[in-house]
């Protein structure tokens, strides 16, 4: 049997506000995101157990054992598949790991997600969006938003998602100086001063609005982040000092940073100039997707 593929897209959190702490530790945040045509790949074949194989140029040093992301959510999803009565048998599971881990672009949650998509298509789990998102939170807060994968804002600690139709497409470039940043340690070093909501970005529809709306807010998280890895800073600083970039910043909890351009053709030449100039940064060129 062919088996199903999902794609795992990356997310870039164009502007993230923390705006409080929850009293179990989570923050509260007020985040803008759109998904990247950059991603993993998560496959998924009938089998009698379940079983992971990563590959890819960001395999290396990530777990294919059951702590790794894809099989956490298949092995809660074959759960409660089972505990309503349905018979589901396991699967062979590729991960074509082409993201950077723990950057900030919530591959693992995407992966995640792939593999919810996945396993529910093949064990024909009929369930609505919001069975899935209960699963997936349960995992990873990232994992709501990556199962929609479209432009969104998301609050709470990322379930209260509202998408934004009439999004439109953008032109990014996603650099990374080569550096792991944990989640968990820059929410722990970030300070107990929170702050408002972000403008609502539910009427944005074209690039300049967007270019507007990124230039006008900011990321919580990311000077934090440049104190726990300096060359989060060196990355903004090459990604805004290319022509033609109209806004630079980082994006989740780091290390990856984005620059916003007016098209593709700036985009790619800028990705080529950076990647030139710094060759052991991961640098691509990249379009998000429209609101539908
Ligand atoms: C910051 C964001 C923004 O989109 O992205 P990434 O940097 O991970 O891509 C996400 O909220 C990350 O979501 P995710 O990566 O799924 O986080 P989790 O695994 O649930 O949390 C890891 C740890 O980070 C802290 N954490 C996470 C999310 C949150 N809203 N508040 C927190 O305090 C908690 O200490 C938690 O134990
Ligand atoms: N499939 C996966 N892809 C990436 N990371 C994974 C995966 N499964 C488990 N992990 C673990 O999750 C952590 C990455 O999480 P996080 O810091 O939240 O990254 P990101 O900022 O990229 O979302 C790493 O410690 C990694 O070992």
């Amino acid at each position: 049997m062919i088996p199903i593929a999902e794609s795992a897209p990356a997310k870039i959190n164009l502007a993230l506000a923390v705006t409080g702490r929850r009293d179990d530790g989570y923050h509260l945040l007020d985040t803008v995101a759109v998904f990247a045509d950059a991603g993993d790949v998560v496959a998924a074949a009938p089998a009698q157990t379940l079983s992971l194989e990563t590959r890819g140029p960001f395999a290396a040093g990530l777990p294919a054992d059951g702590s790794n992301l894809v099989l956490r959510a298949a092995r809660a999803l074959q759960a409660a598949a089972r505990a309503e009565g349905r018979t589901v048998g396991g699967a062979r599971l590729v991960l074509d790991k082409r993201l950077p881990v723990a950057s900030g672009l919530g591959g693992g949650s995407a992966d995640a997600a792939a593999a919810l998509r996945a396993l529910a298509r093949m064990w024909a789990l009929d369930w609505p969006p919001a069975r899935l998102a209960a699963i997936g939170l349960a995992l990873g807060a990232d994992i709501p938003m990556c199962l929609q994968a479209r432009p969104l804002r998301a609050r709470g600690i990322g379930e209260a998602i509202t998408p934004l139709p009439g999004f439109p497409e953008l032109h990014l470039v996603l650099a990374n100086p080569g550096a792991a940043v944990a989640t968990a340690a820059v929410f722990a070093a970030l300070s107990e001063r929170f702050t408002a909501a972000l403008p609502d970005p539910a009427g944005l529809t074209g690039f300049e609005a967007v270019a507007a709306y990124v230039a006008a807010t900011g990321n919580d998280l990311q000077a934090v982040a440049c104190r726990l890895e300096p060359r989060v800073g060196e990355v903004i600083a090459a990604l805004a000092a290319s022509p033609g970039c109209r806004a630079a910043r980082m994006s989740g909890s780091g290390a990856t940073c984005f620059g916003l351009f007016a098209s593709a053709e700036a985009a790619t030449a800028a990705a080529a100039a950076i990647a030139r100039r710094s060759p052991s940064w991961w640098v691509t060129a990249c379009r998000t997707g429209a609101g539908g």
